[in-house]
């Protein structure tokens, strides 16, 4: 029989199963100091003994052992002493590349170089799918809807993916086989798609899986070709597990014993470099594959760097780094050699692409550093992403623009109690499923941004009618004014700076003739707000860049 493990304080799935005869686990603590645990008789979960222990300041991992049931947590020095044997053997970081970084067979051999120019490390690599795969999948998925079953395999994103595919494998010198089970199936998923007319984010989220494990393959056959022994991994197949939010999937905690588990054990038990699929996951209650939300696979590569205690995460793009802004509005964007976990956590999440706006948690959790490189320039130093970092000389460190967004003014009718006023117009959301982004309020009006991201998941027609929704119950208590298409320009930086950043912000706004609509400083302190009209809103960003990051700043006293 097979005894448990539970993890406390963990919301789902507490429980962590393994073999009663001795054997080892890793386990992982989500809080820093802490790891708190208690092992359960499997028959009646009654406790067999609760056990609580302060992590040391270096080790991230500990090791516990079971015996019949019973659980012996190994001291420090014990642990050390058993693990010293494996330390020189074990995996040492993770290594992300994105789709422009394995677009070809070309990049693909560079990436397989770069990786091999590293010889002191012992990566775990996570790939996503092949350039613009994601994206045809998607539109290959929309165009079957309304094509009809027979014209299914005219659909032009459907060949140029197996083309795509088939001339990667020949021009690596890897067996085309290695995909063709894949494109089979892709190809009858389209037409089921084609058959039923319709495309749920279930169905959205097995057909673009199909590209990251597709690419996934291709690369570990050419490692194995090249005399690099790799092993290729599903995400859902090794632990992986997500809420059922297809298209948009949180990763649920027992990802991170079960992931860890299983990479360890295969590499202690015969070591060869793990090329795992980005974005993907498992539905805890569905056991159907779940996305990650777009550009999910820096957030796999985190998981997986806290899963296994790694050194450091690596995430390969096709630019320097973070950039003072996205260089699409501004060409001359510099690349920013040092973040915090919450600067870049907040700057992912007000809109620059260059990072998954949930991929810093794992790694703050974990306390382990992230290192944005260019997989075009691998010798720029890039942007290293650390709990803590000089802010001394620190003012603005990057300039984001999030476009198209719902803005609502809401002011009170007073037919409330003041002091009621705010809770009912946020339960109002709550009610709904809406998140809001940025908020300033006084006690009776307030203004307020919806959470574009969570907006987008859904169609535009069920949108429409939501925000109409929105509108109708907050008129009951307040007098609402609905405003689109505006864009939050994010002044990420050091607010202790807020009152220089304002005014040299004003100041340019002013030069521009732009009014501010809204502005908020979150209680992150590492973010001012401002709401602009879209079609002000890159212009305004331009101007911003080129004050704050072209011409010089007062200097800073201490
Ligand atoms: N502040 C920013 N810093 C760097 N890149 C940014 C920024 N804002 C937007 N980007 C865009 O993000 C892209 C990189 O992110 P992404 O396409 O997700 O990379 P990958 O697919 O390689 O993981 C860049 O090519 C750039 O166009
Ligand atoms: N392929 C997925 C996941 C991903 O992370 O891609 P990228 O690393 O290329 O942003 C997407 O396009 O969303």
């Amino acid at each position: 029989m097979a005894a448990s493990l539970r993890f406390s304080g963990l919301k789902t799935p507490p429980t962590y199963s393994f073999p009663k005869q001795t054997t080892s686990l890793q386990c992982h603590s989500a809080s820093p100091t802490l790891l708190s645990f208690a092992a359960f008789r499997p028959s009646n979960s009654s406790i067999l003994r609760n056990i609580s222990l302060r992590r040391c300041c270096e080790s991230r991992v500990f090791r516990v052992c079971c015996q019949g049931g019973n659980v012996d947590v190994i001291q420090r020095n014990e642990f050390e002493a058993a693990s010293s044997g494996e330390a020189e053997n074990q995996l040492t970081c993770v290594m992300k590349f994105g789709g422009s970084s394995v677009a070809s067979a070309e990049r693909m051999r560079e990436v397989a170089d770069l990786i091999l120019s590293f010889p002191n490390e012992r990566p775990v690599i996570v790939l996503s799918a092949m350039g613009k795969t994601t994206n045809k999948l998607l539109l290959a998925g929309e165009k079957a809807v309304s094509c009809g079953v027979t014209n299914v395999d005219a659909i032009e994103e459907l060949n140029f993916i197996k083309d795509l595919h088939h001339r990667t494998a020949d021009e690596l010198g890897v067996e085309r086989s290695i995909v063709d089970g894949h494109l089979e199936v892709l190809e009858q998923l389209l037409k089921g798609i084609a058959m039923m007319k319709e495309l749920t984010l279930r169905t959205k989220d097995y057909l673009v899986s199909f590209g990251e494990c597709m690419s996934t393959r291709i690369f570990a056959a050419y490692l194995n070709k090249i005399g690099v022994k790799a092993r290729q991994y599903d995400a859902f197949e090794i632990g992986f597990i997500t809420t059922d939010d297809f298209t948009n999937a949180d990763i649920l905690e027992a990802t991170y014993p079960a992931v860890a588990k299983r990479l360890n054990d295969d590499w202690i038990s015969d070591p060869a470099i793990p090329i795992v699929t980005g974005f993907l996951g498992k539905g805890w209650r569905s056991s159907a594959i779940t996305t990650l939300g777009r550009g999910g696979s820096d957030l796999t590569a985190t998981t997986i760097g806290k899963a296994l205690g790694l050194r450091e995460i690596q995430v390969w793009k096709d630019v320097d780094g973070v950039l003072t802004c996205d260089p699409n509005i501004y060409q001359h964007a510099e690349p920013v050699p040092y973040l915090t976990f919450e600067e870049a956590a907040e700057l992912a999440y007000f809109g620059a692409q260059v990072l998954h706006p949930q991929s810093m948690r794992p790694a703050r959790e974990g306390d382990i550093p992230v290192r944005v490189k260019n997989s075009y320039n691998p010798n720029a130093p890039g942007t290293l992403i650390t709990r803590n970092r000089d802010m001394s000389k620190a003012v603005l460190t990057s300039i984001v623009l999030k476009r198209n967004v719902t803005m609502l003014d809401i002011v009170s009718t007073r037919m409330l109690g003041q002091f009621g006023f705010l809770a009912k117009v946020f339960s109002i959301f709550e009610d709904l499923g809406i998140s809001v982004d940025v908020v300033a309020t006084s006690e009776v009006s307030t203004s307020l941004t919806l959470d574009p991201s969570k907006l987008w998941s859904r169609e535009l027609i069920q949108q429409a009618s939501e925000l109409d929704h929105v509108v109708e119950e907050l008129e009951k208590i307040a007098v609402v004014n609905l405003l689109q298409h505006r864009s939050i320009i994010s002044l990420i930086g050091n607010v202790q700076r807020s009152s220089l950043i304002l005014e040299k912000a004003f100041h340019v706004l002013r030069t521009n003739g732009v009014n501010v609509q809204m502005i908020s400083q979150g209680a992150s302190k590492v973010n001012i707000s401002l709401i602009v009209h879209d079609t002000e809103a890159e212009q305004c960003v331009r101007a911003l860049h080129s004050t704050f990051f072209e011409s010089d700043l007062p200097e800073l006293d201490q």
